[in-house]
């Protein structure tokens, strides 16, 4: 008890300025962004809509009323899994391995349905591209497609076997599994249209690229009916229902290509961070040694007439990254779907072009054309001591399109910015 007292007195003497003493320091942006994870691009994971519930055997009974008719209630459905585009996800290592749905609930007596499960909705990033790799089709285990008339011809074995499986489909009443002969009985249509649906289902192709858009991955097997449903003048008492179906399973591959306006390719430490996070709202790490940038990252500008284009700053490329030297270039795949490329070349180097023409060869090698796009040059580091001399030189080289920039001192980044929403417009017309 004393100790308890203790403790709360201590906690009011340390309540408002020793608060801010022991918080731990602001993190930095850059860190908090992924909330501590590993970022991922590429992932593997198996969605599974929900199992159906099944259907219930029950006959309403009560004083005076010893048969009376079948009141099983009906299974309720398998929730559905679906991907939803959140565009504030960056990254895939929100989406787990293993997605199930819940299941619908069975069927109870005096006419009670089970309610259906509940959908799982997963936000993916946008620019995310979603692939069925193998499918386990759902309906393969309970195969009623000899029941459909279609194969009337097909061997007498091969009819039993789907017998057997049909059977499967039932529950009986205790002690009614030997007297119920469920093999006459005629599958509901909407059974027999989802097992045909799920047999026959293409294999699962979307490229999620808009703010909420929806893909259905993996639906919810259905609810299985209850025993009113067979009531007939040949069988009041149906002393059986239906099981629920199993849910959809798929298997996924799941590859995130980041969709900006612009995408900035350049060497490590030409400045890419910096520019970005001078010309938007973004505040990735800087920080003068190569590779500081491990994973990409987007921005977005915003022009006095609130219009707004994206761009991406992903890691520094160097030749031979298609030989998985330095950081390798796969996550070019993040500037692969930009409009436009800007080549951020660090003009203090003694040899700027040839930076420029590593990129672009690394590009090339990546994916052939990729070179082709509307692009710019931006020679950064102006401000530097032999950054005059080198773009003079440059310039009488080539012809290429190239503006000198100081993104350090963000000194010529309006021209930039206003260049590349010129291109995108230029693009967006014709
Ligand atoms: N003098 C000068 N220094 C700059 C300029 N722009 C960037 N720097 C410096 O260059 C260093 C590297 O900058 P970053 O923006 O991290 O370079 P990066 O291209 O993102 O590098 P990686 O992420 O490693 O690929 C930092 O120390 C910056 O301060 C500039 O215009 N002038
Ligand atoms: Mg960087």
């Amino acid at each position: 008890m004393r100790c308890k007292r203790l403790a709360i007195s201590s906690r009011r003497l340390y309540s408002t300025e020793s608060d801010d003493l022991f918080r731990a320091p602001p993190q930095e942006n850059y860190k908090l962004r992924l909330g501590g994870r590993n970022f991922s691009d590429r992932m593997r994971c198996t969605a599974i809509g929900g199992h159906g519930g099944n259907g219930c055997v029950s006959f309403f009974r009560d004083v005076f009323v010893p048969r009376g008719p079948p009141n099983g209630g009906d299974g309720g459905h398998g929730g559905d899994v679906w991907f939803e585009v959140d565009e504030n996800e960056t990254s895939l290592n929100c989406v787990k391995q293993r997605l199930s749905a819940r299941p619908g609930m069975n069927g109870r007596g005096k006419a009670m349905h089970g309610p259906r499960g509940s959908d799982l909705i997963v936000k993916v990033p946008k620019g995310t591209l979603v692939r069925e790799v193998e499918a386990v089709k759902a309906a393969d285990k309970h195969d009623a497609d000899g029941f459909l008339g279609e194969l009337i011809d097909q061997e007498a074995a091969e009819i039993e076997r789907k017998r057997s499986d049909k059977a499967e489909l039932f529950v009986h009443y205790p002690r009614w599994e030997d007297k119920n002969d469920v093999r006459r009985v005629p599958l509901p249509q909407e059974f027999k249209a989802y097992m045909y649906e799920m047999r026959t289902a293409e294999p699962l192709s979307a490229d999620m690229t808009s703010h909420g858009q929806r893909v259905l991955v993996a639906r919810g097997g259905l609810g299985g009916l209850g025993n009113p449903h067979f009531s007939s003048s040949a069988d009041r008492q149906p002393h059986y229902a239906l099981r629920g179906l199993a849910g959809q399973t798929r298997h996924l591959e799941l590859e995130l290509k980041t969709i900006a306006d612009v995408g900035l390719v350049g060497m490590p430490n030409a400045g890419k961070s910096t520019f970005l996070s001078a010309v938007s709202n973004a505040h990735p790490k800087i920080a003068p040694y190569p590779f500081t940038t491990l994973n990409p990252y987007i921005g977005t500008v915003t022009f006095r007439d609130t219009h707004q284009i994206t761009i991406a700053d992903i890691p520094g490329l160097i030749p031979g990254a298609h030989r998985n030297v330095g950081l390798g270039h796969s996550f070019l795949r993040h500037v692969e779907r930009s409009r436009i490329l800007v080549y951020i070349v660090d003009i203090s180097r003694p040899d700027p072009w040839n930076d420029l023409t590593a990129l672009q060869t690394e590009l090339e090698l990546y994916k052939p054309g990729l070179t082709k796009r509307p692009s710019l040059v931006v020679a950064n580091k102006a401000d530097t001591a032999k950054a005059r001399e080198h773009f003079e030189k440059w310039r009488a080289m080539t012809d290429l399109p190239m503006i000198p920039v100081s993104a350090k001192y963000a000194k010529n980044i309006t021209k930039i910015t206003a260049t590349v929403r010129e291109m995108l417009e230029q693009l967006e017309q014709g």
